[in-house]
Order: C-alpha cells, then structure tokens, then sequence
C-alpha cells in the first residue's frame, strides 16, 4: 500500500490539564501516514487526483490552531476523524507529540492508528 505522509508540522496550540496550560500556547507537533493509491496521480501528473498534503496540512494546522482540549489523545482522535472523513482516506497513522511537556523526555505524546 502507498502512503502520502505529513512530518514535523509545528503547530501552537492550547493544549493541557493544568490551569495554567490553560493561559498559555504550547506548540505540538504532528507526524501523519496516510494510505492512498499513488498510482494514479503518478500517472495522470495532475495534483486533482493526489492526496494534497498541503491541503491537509492547512486544514490540521486551522482545526489545532482553533482547539483547546485537554488531552492529547482527544485531539489525536478528532484530527484523525478529519483526515478521514474530509478527505477520504482510508488509513491513517498519526503521532502527535509534546515536546518539552516531561521534563528530562524529549518529546512525549500518542500515537494511533484508525481507519474508515
Ligand atoms: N496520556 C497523557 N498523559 C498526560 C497528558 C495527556 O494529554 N495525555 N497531559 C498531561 C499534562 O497536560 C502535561 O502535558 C503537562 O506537562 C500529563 N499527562
């Protein structure tokens, strides 16, 4: 199966169970796999038949922008829903991290698999 992939989208958000996450925005980043036959744009040559990362980048980066959950698994769940739902995409992975969230942890964060 072919996949189009989003990786390192940045993207400053609320996001948090304490109050004072609640005052502030921390930036989260998103690394998604979406499964998509690419043998079609591949022939065609026309962006009209691709899975258009910079379509759905936009759209992840507007929903996250927008939002102001507490976990990061509910974000997690409503942006895979978005990927699926609004752009037809039968399978998605999706990690969503949390840098600096732990102190002495790179990153923390999710991450889930869903499908239609
Ligand atoms: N599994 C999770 N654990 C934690 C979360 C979360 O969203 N999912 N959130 C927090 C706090 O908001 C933390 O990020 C603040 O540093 C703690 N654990």
């Amino acid at each position: 199966m072919d996949h189009v992939f989003i990786e390192g989208l940045q993207i400053d958000t609320v996001i948090g169970i304490y109050d004072w996450e609640r005052r502030i925005r921390q930036p989260l980043v998103f690394d998604l796999e979406m499964a998509f036959d690419n043998r079609i744009p591949a022939a065609t040559d026309a962006i009209a038949d691709t899975l258009d990362y910079k379509a759905v980048s936009h759209r992840i980066v507007e929903y996250v922008t927008a939002s102001e959950f507490g976990l990061v698994e509910t974000l997690a769940e409503r942006v895979a829903a978005i990927v699926i739902d609004e752009f037809g995409v039968s399978r998605v992975r999706l990690k969503l991290s949390k840098p600096g969230a732990v102190r002495g942890a790179r990153s923390v964060g999710v991450s889930i698999e869903r499908s239609r």
